[in-house]
């Protein structure tokens, strides 16, 4: 059974597209079998990977709102290992929709099921924000991975995530567990990142990646090209920082890896 990674953080703009879609290529190019599932309304991640939004009939709106099945709404993508459930724009009305359903929270979990034991690792990209996607998200993965950006007010807002996290574990998910945090857009240079990433360290002792996300303009790049940045540019630094991320990863899931 694969296990299911939310990347979350309300905070806007602190690299959990970039993350998401970085981590599954890498993943994919490890040979692991990986789903990408879009939950933001913003589409970032399917772009980013390339998908086609007009192409795609059915997305993750239809897989929440309950019209369509996983099988349905999942498409291949070009890049190795890396099937992809897309977003639209439709998704920004679930958030109104779903108070409406029964069951509001477990629907991504309920439709997911299905397909958990098709691949390794399915990685959920989410909003900036903790609303019924979001929890949508936490209700069904088996752990939550942290991106947080080297800036002032860093931690801003992590209380409010981290208080979110509890309240899905006492109410809805008991077996969620904090992935890791990531450093992203690091410069080690700077004054300020040493002072946050003692901070941060401070929050989570044991969950902060040795691996840090450097600012690289490859990565803010690659997206309009379609392409996660080891196809971009496979040299480049934000390629190799994320292959490092993607073995560090795998290094601290090692029993979920399947032999072969
Ligand atoms: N390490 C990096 N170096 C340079 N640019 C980066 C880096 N990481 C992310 N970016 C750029 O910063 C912007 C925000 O990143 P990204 O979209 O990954 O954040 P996000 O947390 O998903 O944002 P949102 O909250 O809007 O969903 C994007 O333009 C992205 O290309
Ligand atoms: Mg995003």
């Amino acid at each position: 059974m694969g296990k299911i990674v939310a990347v979350a953080n309300q905070k806007g703009g602190v690299g959990k597209t970039t993350t998401a879609v970085n981590l599954a290529a890498c993943l994919g190019a490890k040979k692991k079998k990986i789903l990408l599932v879009d939950m933001d309304p913003q589409g970032n991640a399917t772009s980013g990977f390339g998908v086609n939004k007009k192409q795609t009939a059915q997305t993750s709106y239809d897989l929440l709102i309950g019209q369509a099945s996983a099988e349905e709404v999942r498409v291949k993508t070009v890049f190795q290992g890396v099937d992809m459930i897309s977003s639209s724009i439709e998704l920004a009305g679930a958030e109104v929709e779903l108070i409406e359903l029964e069951e509001r929270i477990f629907r991504l979990k309920q439709g997911l099921a299905p397909l958990r034991d098709q691949y390794d690792y399915i990685i959920i990209d989410c909003p900036p924000s903790l609303g019924l996607i979001t929890l949508n998200a936490l209700a069904a993965v088996d752990s939550v991975f942290i991106p947080i950006q080297c800036e002032y007010f860093a931690l801003e807002g992590l209380s409010q995530l981290m208080a979110t996290v509890r309240q899905v574990k006492r109410t809805y998910n008991s077996d969620i567990q904090i992935e890791g945090v990531l450093l992203t857009m690091y410069d080690g240079r700077l004054n300020l990142t040493t002072q946050v990433v003692a901070e941060v360290k401070k929050y989570f002792p044991d969950k902060v990646y040795k691996t840090t996300i450097p600012r690289n303009v490859r990565l803010s790049e690659a997206p309009s090209y379609g392409q996660p940045v080891i196809y971009y540019d496979k040299s480049s630094k934000g390629s190799k920082a994320y292959m490092e991320v993607a073995k560090e990863f795998l290094k601290a899931n090692k029993k979920w890896n399947r032999e072969g």
